[in-house]
């Protein structure tokens, strides 16, 4: 049978990988970032003109980032609308934001880029959120939601509760989500079965 986890599951494995198996922290965002990245070129291979990857400051903005930089170097245009607190970002993620400012990929808080987007990549929160969705945060995913743009989710519809598949306050509504290692009880029930789209689950780590 298929095995599911939670939240706190999903990081304790990641915390064995990191700690015990010594596998470092990028080298699994980067395997994350790749799985998203094939993702898209297979399955939207005509909707590379204007990639709107929206990230957080967490890993899974981290993630979000790295797949900026692999669609750029695939051939494809990309916009990153910076969503989170920057004085809250973490280690891995200011790594790629690092990297990303070497590859000069374009980057904005200004929500209208989402209007001509053609993809949007939903890197907002991933298995950290803990809390409700509030603020500028309802407002960036009410803009995603608007967009007729498919979105493809990066671990979790961001706003989707990990563990219970609720909506907390607010969620992106994905075409396709990439979740990573294994599938997550939240994109198996309620609302977060929905809100998912299609399931693709990137269990290729050799990790965990
Ligand atoms: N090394 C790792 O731990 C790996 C993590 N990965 C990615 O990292 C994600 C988890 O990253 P994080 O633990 O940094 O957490 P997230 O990036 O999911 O969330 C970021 C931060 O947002 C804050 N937050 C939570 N709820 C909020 C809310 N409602 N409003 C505003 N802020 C809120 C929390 O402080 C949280 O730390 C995974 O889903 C996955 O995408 C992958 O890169 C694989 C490796
Ligand atoms: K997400």
């Amino acid at each position: 049978m298929e095995k599911l986890v939670t939240a706190s599951q999903m990081k304790q494995l990641d915390a064995h990988t990191i700690n015990e198996i010594g596998i470092p922290s990028l080298v699994l965002m980067e395997r994350a970032a790749l799985a998203v990245r094939d993702e898209i070129l297979t399955a939207f291979p005509l909707n590379q003109a204007n990639v709107v990857v929206v990230a957080g400051s967490g890993n899974n903005g981290g993630d979000g980032l790295a797949v900026a930089r692999l669609l750029t170097i695939a051939g494809s245009h990309v916009t990153i609308l910076n969503a989170g607190n920057p004085h809250h970002a973490s280690e891995e993620h200011q790594t790629q934001e690092k990297i990303c400012q070497y590859y000069q990929i374009a980057e904005t808080t200004d929500l209208s880029v989402l209007k001509d987007a053609t993809l949007i990549v939903d890197a907002i929160f991933g298995i950290g959120i803990d809390r409700d969705v509030k603020g500028h945060y309802v407002e960036i995913i009410k803009a995603i939601n608007d967009s007729k743009a498919p979105v493809v989710a990066v671990d979790m519809p961001s706003g989707i509760n990990t563990d219970t598949g609720d909506v907390m306050g607010s969620a992106v509504r994905a075409t396709t989500t990439v979740t990573f290692a294994y599938n997550k009880v939240g994109l198996t029930k309620g609302a977060g079965e929905q809100y998912a789209g299609r399931l693709v689950i990137a269990n290729d780590m050799g990790t965990y």
